[in-house]
Parts: C-alpha cells; structure tokens; sequence
C-alpha cells in the first residue's frame, strides 16, 4: 500500500512549529560518490538504514543512478521493504516508465529536478502525484525555483551543490540562506548536500524544515554513526 504524502507529513510533523525537539533529518544511504569514491565501505545497505532508524531520522534517501553513484534499483526496493520510514528515489529521471517503477517500490516520494526537466517538471510532479507519490523538486537558483513555483509539489530542495559539477564543488549551506526566502511559505523546504557538521545544520534548519544528508553520515566510522546522526536529529531525541 502506497501512502500519498509520507514523506512531507513526517516532515510536517516534526518541525519547528510542532511540539517534537527532533530536526527532521533525512538520512541518505550514499554508496559511492564521485569525489569520495565508494562509501559504503564492505557495509550493508540495510545495516545502515537500521542505524539511521535507530537514530531517529524522519526520512531516507537513496540515489538509484548507476553511473556516477553506484546505485541499485533492486537495494532501493529492499530498502522501501524493510523500513517503515518514508523512502526518497535520488535519480535523475526523464521517463514516466520512471515514476511508475519508483511507485512500485512503494517508495513514498520521489525527485524531480527541474534543470533536467525544464517547464515538463509539472506536469512529471502531476504524475508523480497520480502514480500514489509525493514529489521533492529540486532547485539551485533563482530561475529554478520559477519553475518549481509552478508545479504542485509540496516540497522543494535547495541542492547546496551543483549536480551539473557532480560533487566535485562542496556545496554551502550559504546557498540556503541566499535562496530560501524566494520560497512560499506553503512548501516544504529542504536543505539538501554539503551538509557535513553542527554549525551548518543549524545554519541550514533556521531557513528550512528539513536538512537531507548524505556523504558526512557515510563517512562516519561504523561505531560512532549511529551516535553522529543522533546528534543531527539533536539531544531530546531518544
Ligand atoms: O552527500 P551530501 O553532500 O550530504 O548530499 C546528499 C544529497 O543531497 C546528494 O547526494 C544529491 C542531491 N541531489 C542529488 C541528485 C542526484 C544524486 C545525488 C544528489
């Protein structure tokens, strides 16, 4: 069973207008990235995702695309499978057949990026919508952020990095504060990349609702991840 919207209600309710002290953190099972090279270091995919549940994030993100990322449909679904959390599809989708398989999975919610869709990115959000899924649209300028305006989606990430540099810039949570004030208020914000300590998840939730990580939760050593992403989700969680 799909459920429409997993992904922004768990957000929703763990924000700072709700009565949680979590940050909604979204945790992302990163397994190779073109600067780092492999991360996932002889770990398992879903050894991660339990240490990331158990550190109490509100979401997790896996990229699917095989070339530059290493991902793999197969553990994406195994991923959807074994969790109750609301699951993100990281890739960067041209094709509807797409959106389909990704609904499939019984993912929750799926990303859209509008520098490779352009003005299709509402009708593919529209889509997504009907296939049962909820959409995370991703922008890292003024003219994206047009674009994803125009679309129904409920949440919009500001992707600190470039993906057209693929990984090879640092991404500056400076982006989140340049941007986010040219985001309505009625759309869930996301800060998204180069998010690698304390001081720029702080910098990053005074501008969002929600920070999604990847590569610093990686690089974690095996015995203190788990303690590292708890102290993102913040210290009244337990
Ligand atoms: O590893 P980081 O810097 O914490 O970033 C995670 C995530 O935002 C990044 O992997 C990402 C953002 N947009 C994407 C699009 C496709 C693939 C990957 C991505």
């Amino acid at each position: 069973m799909i459920n429409f919207k997993r992904q922004a209600n768990a957000i929703k309710n763990c924000n700072k207008t709700n009565k949680t002290n979590k940050n909604a953190v979204i945790a992302e099972i990163k397994v190779h990235s073109p600067k780092y090279g492999d991360l996932l270091k002889q770990r398992n995919e879903l050894d991660i995702l339990k240490i990331y549940e158990e550190a109490g994030v509100v979401g997790i993100s896996y990229i699917t695309d095989k070339q530059y990322f290493n991902g793999d449909f197969d553990v994406f679904k195994e991923i959807c499978k074994n969790t109750e959390l609301p699951v993100l599809r990281k890739d960067f989708i041209t094709k509807k057949a797409e959106i389909e398989k990704t609904a499939e999975a019984e993912a929750s919610t799926v990303l859209l990026i509008p520098r490779i869709l352009g003005e299709e990115t509402a009708e593919f959000v529209d889509y997504a919508n009907s296939c049962g899924l909820d959409t995370l649209v991703e922008v890292h300028n003024e003219q994206e952020i047009e674009i994803a305006k125009n679309t129904k989606t409920s949440m919009i990430g500001i992707n600190n990095r470039d993906i057209c540099k693929l990984e090879l810039d640092d991404g500056t949570v400076s982006l989140t504060e340049k941007l986010a004030n040219l985001i309505p208020k009625d759309r869930i914000l996301v800060s998204e990349s180069g998010i690698s300590n304390l001081n720029d998840l702080n910098i990053a939730l005074m501008y969002t609702d929600a920070v999604l990580v990847g590569t610093s939760f990686m690089k974690a050593d095996f015995e203190i991840q788990k303690e590292f992403v708890k102290s993102f989700v913040g210290e009244n969680y337990d």
